[in-house]
């Protein structure tokens, strides 16, 4: 069953088309990622999704209720941390999930055993009590999502989750999303790397200019794009030349003495390119195999780098 639904979901600002007619599936139970470019639209769709502003036509539906005809049946199914934490940081850890245990009207004890066990799950027993402003960036963001959690959500909005924060953060981040899923948790995710797209989501949809330009498993994706080639270098630029020669439409970089040769990594791949190379007795100096990533992807479809990529 589907857990988000859309069919031709549009917005637009003043002038500004930012969706043109978005068509979204995500299945109960699994996570969703949608990629895009810097201000392709993403948190809006998100914001349209958890009834923060409407959509201009269309129609979207969350946990089976319509979020224009039932924003509050889907209040009551979603839970949504957004980019920026909206942790308190002049109270402590715990005071942060006691205002969100008193929003959801779970009484005293009912709270306090809510908020004990938020706190194990997210490794944050001993930081409960002190004040956020000691918390690292990775902290407040597991407790933003423990703070999401106290209303036990079957569908949860992650907007660019781990932004910002160290790699072993943003592990504990991915670790605690493939737990939630596990326990039947659906997660739409809007994020700038597409590898965290490729470590968690069973689908990826890519929106660029308004549109969704591919939609897919991470791996149908990759086999969108040629597939990878392996980059030979050589000693010198005769080596290369001969090289060149030898190995039909091999693309060559003269300045870095390289040739790109299609390849698919394998071993035999490989050993028939060496071997041609062998016959025209040419030693190749230096080989490094390439294959195709979402970043390749991306690239290809959307013909800009991913934000925070960009040099
Ligand atoms: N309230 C608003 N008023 C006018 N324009 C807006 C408003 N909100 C967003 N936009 C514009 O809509 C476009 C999409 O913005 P959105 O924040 O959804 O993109 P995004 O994909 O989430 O980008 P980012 O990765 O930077 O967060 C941008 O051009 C943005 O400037």
């Amino acid at each position: 069953m589907s857990a988000i639904s859309t069919t031709d979901l549009r917005k637009s600002y003043g002038d500004k088309l930012v969706l043109d007619g978005i068509d979204l599936e995500v299945e109960e139970g699994t996570v969703f990622a949608l990629l895009g470019p810097n201000g392709a639209g993403k948190t809006t769709a998100v914001q349209i999704l958890s009834t923060l502003i409407n959509a201009d036509g269309g129609s979207a539906s969350v946990g089976g209720h319509d979020v224009a005809a039932d924003p509050n049946g889907v209040r009551g199914v979603i839970g949504v941390t957004g980019q920026f934490s909206a942790v308190d940081n002049l109270l402590t850890g715990e005071e942060n999930l006691r205002l969100m245990t008193d929003l959801r009207h779970l009484g005293k004890d009912a709270g306090t055993e809510r908020i004990a066990e938020l706190l194990g799950q997210f490794d944050l027993v001993e930081a409960g009590a002190k004040h956020l402003a000691t918390y690292s960036g990775g902290m407040k963001r597991r407790l933003d999502l423990a703070m999401t959690l106290v209303g036990s959500p079957k569908i949860i909005f992650l907007d660019e989750p781990t932004t910002g924060l160290d790699p072993r953060s943003r592990h504990t981040m991915w670790q605690i999303v493939r737990k939630l899923v596990s326990e039947g948790v659906t997660i739409f995710l809007t994020t700038q790397y597409l590898d965290e797209a490729d470590e968690l989501a069973d689908r990826i949809a890519l929106l660029d200019g308004g549109k969704i330009v591919a939609e897919g498993t991470p791996a149908e994706l990759k086999r969108l794009i040629p597939g990878g080639h392996v980059t030979l270098q050589f000693a010198d630029a005769d080596a290369l030349s001969s090289a060149g020669n030898a190995l039909n439409a091999a693309t060559s970089d003269a300045d870095a003495l390289t040739l790109d040769v299609e390849s698919d990594g394998s071993v035999r791949s490989l050993r028939s390119i060496l071997d041609q190379l062998d016959e025209t007795g040419v030693e190749v100096e230096n080989l490094t195999i390439n294959t195709p990533d979402l970043d390749d992807v991306f690239f290809a479809l959307t013909g800009s780098a991913p934000k925070g990529e960009q040099s």
